[in-house]
């Protein structure tokens, strides 16, 4: 009987803490793994180019880590239901090991190919590895899921957590094995993928560069982030997101640098901060177990009032929202930062949100998408829930919230730094006007930046009229 086990990897590009490859490795130290580019996935209409092109990096480093380790990465380029199946087949492989995901789509397609692996005899292990806490770990007394934040995380931040484990050397396919591989591509580009990407992206991809900036952030800017991370022009938050949505980095590792710091740390300052970067690390989770328990957020709003909402989605307007050219700096800036880099700062996020939502009065969901095609840290869970967060649609205890575009810029943005760096067609324009928004007129004209398209104050109230009309009534 073979002692191989195929290591399936999909949002675990790495191979230290990771907790289904460690339990493959206890079981047999001939391992190989594999990636499988799913169509179903590249072919939709929501992949960024940066996204894909992170990806590709990550495989690219996980390719060569696996041959450092004596082993190999397998790439296929199929349904993995079928490939993956026939793969696990031909080498006569012992089991097949992967981490499970919360995604609706994930889950139901890991349900096929467990299926069909079990039909042919190959056992199939899983693990949950992508979260401190499984789904089903973190609930209320009356056990249920949380649907708030906030007992979410004084529930989760009490339970004991995992620590990191390395991973032994490996053993790879021998020559007979390696002339069974017919299922097997080289890693293709991303033009090859029929994607450009042509900016640097915001983090290298692979485990290498996470854990470099995981350093990095942990021996400074941490230590000033519960203020900092709300000022767009700081570089005052981790930029690990997308190392995260592709498990570029283990979460036990970064949890276990979190405890390291509060360990030695004196000042109640620098303490609060960690504590507060790991409430955001706990967002992520909240979001996660959220979709698990509530699949439907993906294709639609939480609260009632929202299922028919009477949006105006005016086109034009989405469109100037879109490209940055909606006459309000702060979103324009954001929108320009997006489009140029594939990232936005989350304080950015929230306005511009904020602003597609309830000044322009267009479907949340249309913004959610337009994320999903840019953002190379996109994912489906936080992005659905900072969604609905700004939309007001989703589980939020307070709801209506509605940003101020002018004075968020003025507490964050008061030189008006972050808005002349992404619009620079606005850079001799004095501060006041830039914080304020009110550029004058002719001003606007000399510098090319459009006139608002929408009035914040009307805007608002007319939001507000309409959803007073869509409450439950009494
Ligand atoms: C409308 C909207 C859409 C968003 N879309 C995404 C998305 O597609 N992907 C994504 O990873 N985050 C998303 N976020 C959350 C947040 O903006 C990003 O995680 C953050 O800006 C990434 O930068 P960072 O890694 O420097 O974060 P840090 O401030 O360093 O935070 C550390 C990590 O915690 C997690 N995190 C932080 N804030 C949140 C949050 N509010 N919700 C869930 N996880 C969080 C992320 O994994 C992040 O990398 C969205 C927020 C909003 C308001």
């Amino acid at each position: 009987m073979s002692n191989l086990i195929l290591f399936w990897h999909r949002r675990d590009l790495r191979l230290s803490d990771n907790i289904g490859l460690s339990k493959a490795r206890e079981r047999s130290p001939k391992i190989i793994g594999v990636f499988c580019l799913d169509p179903a996935i590249l072919e939709r209409d929501d992949i960024a180019p940066a996204r894909v092109a992170y990806l590709l990096g990550c495989l690219e480093e996980l390719e060569k880590n696996y041959r450092q380790k004596g082993s190999q990465l397998l790439i296929i380029r199929s349904n993995p239901s079928q490939t993956l199946v026939n793969l696990a087949g031909n080498l006569s492989a012992k089991a097949v090991f992967f981490n499970l995901d919360i995604e609706p789509y994930a889950r139901q397609r890991d349900q096929q190919v467990i299926a069909a692996l079990q039909t042919k005899g190959i056992e199939v292990e899983t693990f949950w590895d992508q979260l401190l806490h499984a789904p089903g770990q973190v609930l209320t007394l009356s056990k249920s899921p949380y649907t708030v934040y906030t007992p979410f995380w004084k529930n989760w931040s009490q339970l004991a957590k995992a620590s990191p484990k390395t991973l032994e050397n490996l053993q790879g396919l021998d020559e007979n094995e390696g002339e069974k591989l017919t299922e097997t591509i080289n890693l293709p580009t991303l033009e090859n993928l029929g994607f450009t990407w042509q900016n640097p992206l915001p983090l290298a991809p692979g485990e290498k560069a996470a854990h470099s900036r995981l350093e990095e952030f942990c021996q400074g800017v941490i230590n000033n982030y519960q203020e900092d991370r709300n000022f767009p022009a700081f570089d005052g938050t981790s930029r690990l997101s997308a190392a995260l949505k592709f498990g570029a980095i283990g979460i036990r590792t970064i949890w276990t640098a979190t405890l390291e710091l509060l360990e030695n740390c004196r000042a109640q300052e620098a303490k609060n901060s960690i504590i507060t970067w790991q409430q955001e690390l706990a967002w992520r989770e909240f979001y996660q177990h959220c979709l698990y328990f509530f699949p439907e957020l993906a294709v639609g709003a939480y609260r009632k009032e929202f299922r028919h909402f009477p949006w105006q989605d005016n086109e034009e307007h989405f469109q100037a929202w879109c490209q940055g050219k909606t006459g309000y700096p702060i979103v324009d800036a954001a929108m320009r930062q997006l489009n140029e880099t594939g990232w936005m700062h989350n304080r950015c996020r929230m306005i511009v949100a904020s602003f597609l939502t309830k000044d322009l009065i267009i479907n949340w969901q249309k913004g959610e998408k337009y994320f999903m095609q840019k953002l190379f840290d996109g994912d489906l869970a936080a992005n659905n829930g900072g969604w609905q967060w700004s939309a007001s649609s989703g589980m939020d205890p307070k709801p209506l919230r509605i940003f101020n575009p002018a004075s968020q810029t003025q507490k964050f943005d008061p030189e008006g730094e972050y808005i002349r760096q992404w619009l620079p067609e606005l850079a001799s324009v004095d501060t006041e006007y830039l914080v304020t928004g009110k550029i004058p007129r002719l001003e606007r004209h000399r510098c090319g930046y459009p006139e608002p398209i929408v009035d914040h104050n009307q805007q608002q109230k007319e939001f507000k009229r309409l959803y007073s009309n869509q409450k439950p009534k009494q």
